[in-house]
């Protein structure tokens, strides 16, 4: 009896393993029994989401990449008659990201669970199910240029689709997912996967003061695990779209990760509220071509470097990122082999180079950079992850 497994997605968000044997068809379980046993008792929902790199060099707000460093959410419902819990979720959290920042068990203040809870009021359901235990494995370095934030965001719509059921389509969750991170390049990588172009639509007047409304309604202060009643505000429909791009199967990215944090809240207080036209030429100029230069094969070193320049968010960033400058300077194709386009990544301040060969050369030379301003990285060998978002059941 030949047995294989098969994925297939459930709503656009999930996906199932079912066991197939190709003589009769689908036998373990039929889709209706899965429906129905979603997070309930003892099955495992595992949530997991690639990190992002945002603008690749001029596509600032506009130009995300999936990366292959996932953050887990493994979630089960228990179906008890009552909760002690609050909001009748226990949250755990298994650092593997090195941050010395504490992340929050309280359901109220830890922002995937906050974000769950924003999705689940917007659709009348107050709390959690009895009992919601969420265990978060996150690999991704707080506040570093990889999308931690948006990553969270992510989980959290996604936690909030799956125990609530809502059964919302991933270009609905990007709404959400814009009505707290608002620009959309990295949430929108990790949530579909790949190099990925983006924009926001123009909305309605009225649709404008809605996705303009203060983060703190959008995700209320803690009241103390007790239910204000408020209901949160909705998003706009259809704020945010994406388009996939091509990505060389060559060119991997190296992201080397300086030990310590930049805010992207403080890396977008330093830019400038307005630029010259010579500037936006210049970003426009190499971001029309970035997406053809990453996307063809073989790559073409020179005309990747020349698509990665930036002259609207690094320049500014460099006052928070010592060595910045000089690493932008001299590592180049010309004196670094292998080498095809550096960048910062998303709001710093990591690194993001990207290569075909030589890995270990090019980060050793940019963490010797950063050590002469006693800094000091680990860094990482990363792949584009195609897959974005998805939702497996144990
Ligand atoms: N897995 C997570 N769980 C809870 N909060 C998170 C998580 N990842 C990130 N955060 C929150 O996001 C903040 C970092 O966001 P941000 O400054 O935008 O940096 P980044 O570039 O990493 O996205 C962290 O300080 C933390 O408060
Ligand atoms: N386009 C944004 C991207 C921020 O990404 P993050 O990974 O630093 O959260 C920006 O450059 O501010």
């Amino acid at each position: 009896m030949l047995i294989r497994t098969l994925k297939a997605p459930l709503s656009d968000v999930g996906q199932i393993i079912f066991l197939v044997r190709q003589d009769i068809g689908v036998i373990s379980p039929t889709i209706a029994e899965l429906l129905d046993s979603r997070t309930s008792a003892n099955m495992t929902s595992v949530i997991k989401i690639p990190c992002s790199s945002a603008n690749i060099g001029p596509g600032f707000d506009v130009i995300g990449l999936a990366l292959s460093l996932h953050l887990e959410v493994h979630v089960t419902v228990e179906n008890k008659p009552s909760s002690q819990l609050p909001l009748n979720c226990a949250i755990t959290y298994e650092d593997q990201s090195k941050s010395v920042e504490k992340i929050s068990l309280d359901p109220e203040v830890n922002l995937i669970t906050r974000v769950a809870l924003y999705l689940l009021r917007c659709h009348n359901q107050r709390a959690f199910p009895v009992e919601t235990n969420v265990h978060i494995i996150n690999p991704i370095p707080l506040g570093r240029g990889l999308g931690s934030s948006g990553t969270a965001v992510v989980a959290g719509v996604m936690l909030g689709n799956e125990v609530g059921k809502l059964g919302l389509s991933k270009e609905r969750l990007l709404d959400y997912c814009l009505m707290i991170e608002r620009h959309p390049d990295n949430v929108a990588a990790s949530l579909f996967g790949g190099f990925v172009g983006t924009y926001l639509n123009e909305l309605k007047p009225e649709d404008v003061a809605r996705k303009e409304i203060p983060l703190s309604e959008v995700l209320p202060a803690p009241a103390g695990g007790v239910d204000t009643g408020i209901r949160p505000p909705e998003p706009p429909m259809a704020i945010g779209h994406y388009r996939k791009f091509n990505w060389a199967p060559e060119i991997k990215a190296i992201a080397i990760i300086p030990d310590f944090v930049v805010p992207t809240a403080n890396a977008r207080n330093v830019l400038p509220e307005s630029y010259s036209r010579a500037d936006v030429v210049f970003n426009l100029q190499r971001a029309a071509l970035l997406p053809a230069a990453l996307g063809s094969s073989p790559p073409d070193p020179e005309m990747i470097f020349l698509a990665m320049q930036d002259k609207v968010h690094q320049p500014y960033r460099k006052t928070l990122i010592p060595g910045l400058t000089e690493i932008l300077q001299f590592m180049t194709p010309a004196t670094q082999p292998g080498l095809l386009g550096i960048c910062l990544s998303g709001a710093g301040p990591t690194i993001l180079a990207l290569a075909t060969e030589r890995f270990d050369e090019i980060a050793d030379r940019i963490i010797s950079q950063f050590a002469s301003n006693n800094i000091s990285c680990q860094w990482k060998l990363l792949e584009p992850a195609q897959d974005g978002a998805t939702v497996t059941y144990n």
